[in-house]
């Protein structure tokens, strides 16, 4: 099946969009959350968004093992939407796993997938260059990743203030 992958910055609308083209697409909604609820602010935000997908949504959270967790619910009939993929690069930071074999494994994941795969993102390059390594190491595997999904996915959109801009496809 096909892949999207949908950038945008802070509060550019991207989840929003994203959803959006799962709900038109009239497959079976299921979402992985790769984002872990660290404050009680986050925390309210997250119990927020699960009320506004509603019950039609099938929820999961995975915060390192994505490509497991895909491979474990894939099926056909069914759209996929990951929220995001930039939470997900930081997770595998903290815990210090291997980039590029999680990112392979991804990339060769997306040709065999029988869902729909709806990835969110966040573009982090395009500011000045961070003054610590670890920023700079993140703005790094974040490009990296995003150029081999987009490389792969059917469509990519950019968006910004809400209105989203045709990047291929
Ligand atoms: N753990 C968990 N996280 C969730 C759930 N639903 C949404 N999230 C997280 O909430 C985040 C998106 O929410 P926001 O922080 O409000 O949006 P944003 O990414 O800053 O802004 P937009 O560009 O508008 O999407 C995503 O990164 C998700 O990982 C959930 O059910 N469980």
């Amino acid at each position: 099946m096909t892949a999207t992958l949908v950038l945008g910055g802070a509060r550019s609308g991207k989840s929003r969009f994203a959803e959006s083209l799962v709900i038109a697409s009239g497959l079976d909604r299921h979402y992985i959350a790769t984002g872990r609820a660290w404050d009680d602010e986050m925390q309210a935000r997250i119990a927020q968004h699960r009320a506004d997908r509603g019950p039609s949504w099938t929820t999961h959270e995975e915060p390192l093992d994505l490509v497991g967790k895909l491979a474990a619910i894939d099926s056909e009939g069914r759209i996929v939407l990951i929220d995001c993929l930039t939470l997900w690069v930081t997770n595998l930071m903290m815990e210090e796993r291997d980039m590029t074999a999680e990112f392979t494994a991804l990339a060769d994941f997306l040709p065999d997938a029988k869902a729909r795969l709806v990835f969110v993102s966040n573009e982090v390059g395009l500011g000045i260059v961070p003054d610590n390594r670890m920023a700079r190491d993140f703005r790094d595997h974040a490009g990296r990743l995003h150029q081999s999904i987009a490389a792969k996915a059917a469509e990519v959109y950019f968006i910004a203030a809400g209105l989203p801009l045709k990047m291929k496809g």
